[in-house]
């Protein structure tokens, strides 16, 4: 690395005018990672032999999913031409989370640039997150570079995509850039565009400090790293800082860059992007969104935009073996440091025993925090069906907020309302009336739709969130072959007729089978559960009902006949001590039983009928 290189990495000498900020947003495998891997080879920050593939994505999850999940920061040194010769800039790619769940993330990390390279995959085109990442660059005002990836694969159609990319940002086809992540060609050229094209932050660098955070994650080692931008003035080693959310104070133990690994510096000035250190042990004191300011002269007002993460989607997490309670409350405790959106509380259940309800972002956040309990800390977990979260008004006028299915309150309900998302979806045309046919199923409405060229269209729908939540994306792909892509983002709430299904064994109500479900799929509902369940509980000494009921009203009911399984049947003759084996081995069997007022369920039958896989179900069945 040359010294004027070497210069433009370090902090707090670079005069804003030398300094781009930016982000590359893409639809998910549309190769973001891949590029700036690129990026950090080309500029030389990373070392030919230290390259990994996807260096910027540090979990374990994140590497072998191969997405993005908390966005990250890098430093990279660009020599480009300028009027009068070279000169050399500082360039900040900071990476963001390609998924819906993570939305606010991405705005977030937006907010802190100047423009973004808008990154398309040339055998694909553009894709519902394309537009839904593209629309919040634009609501942050930001100078859009468009870009067309993987221009090396030989089903890349780039002079296609160019035309349609340039059709939705009302460009010159020609302006499109291609390039490929994988091979480096056009990677230089786009470093280029990115000095030339964007521009450079403004702040006062005289004012009271300002650095908004746009990420924080919890380090065993150092405790909470807080990714910054800073807007005006300077934050220096050693001051006390202030969150201006919650006013707490905090003093600043360290700050640098990264590059792309942690460079501590003497300051962080106008327009730059670093990491903070102040030795906090929980994200949630340091928030995505948040401002940062100085005890000594406090800004007057934060920067805007900061909102707090509410979970959408609640699931109850159990474990398989109750003895792992406290093993999975202090997991839980361990993921929210790292995890600000993450929410939980305990709550027990006639049929798991001990356990937690958990609000998550989406269901792919869900997915992920169940991975890593399982993985991380080495526990089995039953998960009931997810739910969203439902307003009851009472008719007597009180309010309850429902996260739980069982609690579902009974009687006088005045008005339920359920939450609403607006979706964009993205498929060929061909494919309209099989969408148009799954939204209706789904209680969708149409907005509106638009052709972005002749085979491809756009189309925007409202609907429940409860709707999408759980089969609605699978459903989706298997009806457009895998061309569809969709994207939604909340959209208040809506007024609907919900009621709630309980599963009844024996005439005791099975809590963690209740679901809150519309009025027209009510039955359905109860009865696919009760047929499931018969098929999955074994026949006991006496006959066991299954109903599904609505309040008193049984809607479904089956039967499991009665049996006691003889395990003596097979064995004639006398051997008695094989006999007790048997007998032993059959109570063995018992002890992972749970009851249900006289009825034993085994354990695999719960994982089973509340899995949305079928293949658990199928080798559950006796
Ligand atoms: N042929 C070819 N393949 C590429 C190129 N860029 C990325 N890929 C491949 O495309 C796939 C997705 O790339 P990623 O870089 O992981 O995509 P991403 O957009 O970062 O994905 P998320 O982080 O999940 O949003 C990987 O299998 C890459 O190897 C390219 O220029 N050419």
């Amino acid at each position: 690395m040359s010294p004027q290189a070497r210069q433009a990495l370090e902090p707090n000498a670079t005069p804003p005018e030398q300094i781009r900020n930016f982000c590359i947003i893409a639809h998910i495998d549309h190769g973001k990672s891949t590029l700036a891997d690129r990026m950090l080879q080309i500029t030389g920050v990373v070392e030919p032999r230290q390259m990994r593939a996807q260096y910027l994505d540090r979990m374990d999850i994140e590497r072998e999913r191969g997405i993005t999940i908390k966005s990250q920061a890098v430093r990279m040194p660009w020599a480009a031409d300028v009027g009068d010769g070279q000169d050399v800039f500082a360039l900040n790619m900071i990476d963001t989370p390609g998924h819906v769940d993570f939305t606010y993330e991405v705005s977030r990390s937006l907010a802190a640039c100047e423009g973004a390279v808008l990154l398309v995959d040339a055998a694909q085109g553009i894709e519902a997150q394309t537009l839904a990442n593209l629309y919040l660059a634009m609501e942050n005002d930001l100078a859009i570079i468009p870009v067309l990836n993987k221009i090396d694969l030989p089903a890349a159609q780039p002079e296609k995509y160019a035309e349609e990319l340039a059709g939705l940002i009302g460009c010159d086809p020609g302006d499109v850039l291609k390039v490929s992540g994988k091979t480096g060609e056009g990677v230089e050229a786009l470093l280029d565009e990115i000095v030339a094209q964007l521009p450079p932050p403004e702040g006062r660098p005289e004012a009271p400090a300002r650095a908004m955070i746009f990420d924080s994650v919890y380090d065993t080692y150092r405790g909470v790293v807080t990714y910054v931008r800073v807007v005006d003035g300077t934050l220096n080693p050693r001051e006390r800082i202030e969150m201006m959310s919650t006013k707490a104070t905090h003093d600043l133990l360290e700050l640098g860059i990264i590059s792309p690994e942690p460079l501590p510096s003497k300051g962080l000035g106008v327009g730059e992007v670093g990491y903070l250190i102040t030795g906090v042990k929980d994200v949630r004191q340091s928030k995505v969104g948040d401002t940062v300011t100085t005890s000594a002269r406090p800004a007057e007002s934060p920067i805007g935009g900061y909102k707090d993460p509410r979970p959408m989607v609640f699931s109850g997490l159990y474990p398989i073996d109750g003895s792992d309670y406290p093993t999975l409350r202090d997991a839980l405790d361990k993921l929210k440091l790292n995890d600000a959106a993450l929410a939980y509380e305990p709550e027990t259940s006639a049929a798991l025993g001990f356990g937690f309800r958990v609000g998550f972002l989406g269901l792919l956040h869900l997915e992920i925090v169940r991975e890593r309990l399982e993985r991380e800390f080495d526990l089995d977990l039953i998960s009931t069906q997810p739910n969203v979260v439902y307003e009851v008004t009472m008719e007597d006028g009180t309010d309850v907020r429902v996260t739980n299915p069982s609690e579902f309150p009974y009687g006088k309900v005045g008005e339920i309302r359920e939450p609403i998302v607006r979706a964009t979806i993205l498929a060929p045309s061909e494919y309209i009336g099989a969408i148009m046919e799954l939204c209706q199923s789904k209680r969708g409405q149409l907005g509106g739709m638009d052709y972005l060229s002749e085979d491809r269209v756009e189309m925007r729908y409202t609907l429940p969130l409860a709707e999408i939540v759980f089969d609605f994306f699978d459903q989706l792909k298997s009806k457009t072959r895998g061309y569809a892509s969709l994207d939604y983002q909340e959209a208040g709430d809506q007024v609907a007729d919900l009621v709630k299904v309980d599963i009844l064994l024996q005439g005791e109500t099975v809590d963690a089978f209740s679901a809150v479900v519309h009025k027209d799929k009510a039955y359905a509902y109860g009865t696919s559960m009760a047929g499931k369940l018969k098929e999955l509980i074994p026949r006991q000494q006496f006959e066991v009902p299954i109903q599904a009921a609505i309040g008193s009203r049984i809607i479904a009911r089956e039967n499991i006949r009665a049996i006691r399984k003889d395990v003596l049947s097979k064995c004639y003759g006398g051997d008695i001590s094989r006999k007790r084996k048997l007998l032993e081995k059959q109570k063995e069997g018992k002890k992972r039983m749970k009851n249900i007022g006289t009825v034993e369920v085994p354990q695999e039958a719960f994982v089973a009928a509340l899995s949305s896989d079928d293949s658990v179900a199928e080798k559950a069945k006796k």
